[in-house]
């Protein structure tokens, strides 16, 4: 399709999609913040009538000096059918069962018609993780945060997923860029790849480690030591010389991590190396992540 095509096009498509906020109660702008493989977030703003109506959205607005939100567009024509019958579904229960914890971003509501599925999501305002990793190692002119700012948010991070799992739910796809920190520098997990294992309590099962066809590599986080390494087993690639999947590999890539932040005290190294321990029953789960003495000084903040 020629470009100019193509751009009339997705004007169209942008002025249905502001019909279609308009009619919900919310003022769509032209400001995206954010975008996923199908998907699209922009600034909005939420109606008086909408505040009125909707309970979430006045309570979650509520002590804010603004009525803006984030409103992330999941473009159905562009998702596989398992994407929106399946994980879908999955994202939204799972940020409803979400919804209550501080650090995750609150849902207000959820609308959808044939051609796309509207989430209206707390703002996030200050952007993700690794855009802030990127600004402070800058402005030091050293890779990285200071190792208290790395604890405070590694803390706030590790109550997020202690909430998940308690709510029966494995986050899956774990990475700086769905962790996003509000106007305050406060933490707020996100991500779509939630899924729900069966009974809250139960350990998650493989299906659990499955992602869904367009994240089974996600792309700079592919197989490799930033996710565990039993989905692998579950996805043996063809063996090659610079395969990520082997074991022996595995530990060299963990070596390189730890070389990697050897400028951090030694309780922070003994910290990422039981993280990264290959075999599950050696890693650290979260209730030892969290009494880690690394974190010592987070819990008494
Ligand atoms: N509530 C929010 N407030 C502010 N920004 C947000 C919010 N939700 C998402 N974003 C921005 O939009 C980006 C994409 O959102 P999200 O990760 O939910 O999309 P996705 O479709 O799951 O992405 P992918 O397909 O790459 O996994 C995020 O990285 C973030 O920058």
């Amino acid at each position: 399709m020629k470009g100019s095509s193509r751009h009339r096009l997705d004007q169209r498509a942008f002025m249905e999609q502001m019909r279609e906020c308009r009619d919900k109660g919310y003022l769509l702008s032209l400001k995206q913040i954010g975008s996923g493989t199908f998907s699209k977030v922009y600034l909005a703003c939420a109606t008086h009538e909408r505040i009125q109506h909707n309970l979430k959205l006045s309570s979650d607005l509520q002590g804010k000096r603004h009525t803006i939100v984030a409103i992330k567009i999941v473009s159905m024509a562009k998702a596989p059918m398992e994407f929106s019958r399946k994980f879908l579904p999955r994202e939204i229960s799972s940020l409803n069962a979400t919804y209550k914890h501080l650090r995750c971003p609150k849902t207000a509501e959820t609308y959808q018609n044939n051609q796309r599925s509207y989430l209206v999501l707390e703002l996030v305002a200050r952007g993700d993780l690794l855009e802030h990793i990127n600004t402070v190692s800058d402005l030091r002119c050293c890779l990285g945060l200071e190792e208290e700012e790395a604890r405070r948010l590694f803390w706030q991070l590790v109550s997020a997923m202690v909430h998940c799992h308690s709510a029966g739910i494995v986050h899956r796809d774990l990475k700086c860029e769905n962790i996003l920190l509000d106007d305050r520098g406060l933490l707020k997990l996100t991500g779509p790849h939630f899924c729900s294992w069966p009974d809250p309590g139960h350990q998650p099962s493989q299906e659990a480690y499955l992602l869904p066809p367009k994240h089974s590599t996600s792309p700079h986080y592919p197989s490799g030591p930033k996710q565990p390494p039993e989905p692998l087993s579950l996805h043996p690639a063809p063996p090659s010389p610079s395969s990520c999947t082997s074991l022996p590999r595995l530990r060299l890539c963990q070596l390189y991590w730890i070389e990697e932040t050897l400028l951090s005290t030694l309780e922070c190294q003994d910290l990422i190396r039981g993280l990264l321990q290959p075999h599950p029953h050696a890693r650290l789960d979260l209730q030892q992540v969290a009494a880690h003495r690394w974190m010592l000084p987070a819990t008494h903040v």
